[in-house]
């Protein structure tokens, strides 16, 4: 019988708790359950996309699922690590080094890459969506998480309204989805690595001032991360072709030449928790 061990996450969906497994002490799973009279789409979404991709550190995949009495859909799901937004609050700073920023967008690219192979579009690519895991060789790796937004990748067009803080401007005017959305979201996600915050808080502010950043960095982000608007415009640029990551990881490998991004991220252990540099 699984075991509750901690409430780790209430969100729009419900609840999400880690478990303890029967037979290995050590291994955490998950457990999210839906709020009650909730629709069911983002559940069943999320049942298949679970289901239909592969067993890595990297994404998580489905275990069980079922419902309580009728009325609250669970899933249980394999633990693929610790949202980026809760590594970044173990650090006073807020922040990570520049070169574990472009360590982490080496990886998220891929990741993100990959996951478009599977057939999915992700569609929610915040902080608490990406996670850190550790693989069988203590190396920090990017995971994945949360597929109640997924669309099939070669379905129909799905144009709604997507506007936070990590969703593209073509998103939030309501274009149809594309993989480039995706991709954007991951340069935003860079941002909060190195805890900028250019599009401030508010929905109509982030708005603006996204259109604006779209236009040019100047007076949203300090010169010497400029390179962040570039990478932008690489990505962007590749909305009406195939997406080329290859020419996205040439260009990370530009901003810092003194070290290779495919290298481990690194870290220290606090109390046995893993602290990003
Ligand atoms: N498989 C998992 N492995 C590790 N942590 C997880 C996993 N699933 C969920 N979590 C944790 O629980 C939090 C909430 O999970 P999730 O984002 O799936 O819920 P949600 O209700 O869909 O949230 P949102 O409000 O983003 O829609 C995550 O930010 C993460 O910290």
């Amino acid at each position: 019988m699984y075991t509750v061990k901690q409430l780790i996450g209430v969100g729009q969906y419900g609840k999400v708790y880690v478990l303890n497994t029967p037979q290995e002490p050590n291994e955490l799973v998950v457990l999210k359950v839906q709020r009650e009279l909730r629709d069911p789409t983002s559940f069943e979404t999320e049942v298949q996309v679970l289901s239909s991709i592969p067993q890595s550190c990297q994404f998580s995949t489905a275990i069980l699922q079922g419902t309580i009495g009728d009325v609250y859909n669970f899933i249980i799901m394999t633990h693929v690590g610790i949202c980026l937004r809760k590594m970044l609050r173990r650090k006073d700073s807020f922040c990570f080094s520049l070169q574990n920023t472009l360590r982490i967008g080496f990886q998220l690219f891929d990741l993100v890459h990959l996951f478009h192979s599977f057939g999915w579009l992700h569609r929610d690519l915040h902080w608490g969506n990406v996670t850190i895991n550790t693989d069988a060789y203590g190396r920090l790796k990017m995971g994945m998480i949360d597929y109640g937004l997924c669309v099939p990748l070669n379905g129909p067009d799905v144009s709604e309204f997507l506007s936070q803080w990590h969703t593209s401007l073509y998103s939030t005017h309501g274009c149809p989805y594309t993989e480039t959305d995706d991709f954007v979201s991951v340069v935003f996600l860079l941002m909060r690595c190195l805890n900028l915050e250019p599009f401030g808080h508010r929905v109509s502010e982030i708005e603006e001032r996204k259109a604006q950043f779209h236009a040019s960095p100047d007076g949203l982000i300090d010169d010497q991360y400029h390179w962040i608007w570039n990478l932008y415009h690489l990505v962007e640029s590749q909305r009406s072709t195939e997406f080329n990551n290859n020419a996205v990881k040439n260009y990370i490998r530009t901003i810092d030449r003194s070290f290779d991004p495919i290298s481990k991220i690194t870290y220290t252990k606090h109390n046995g928790l893993v602290i990003i540099d």
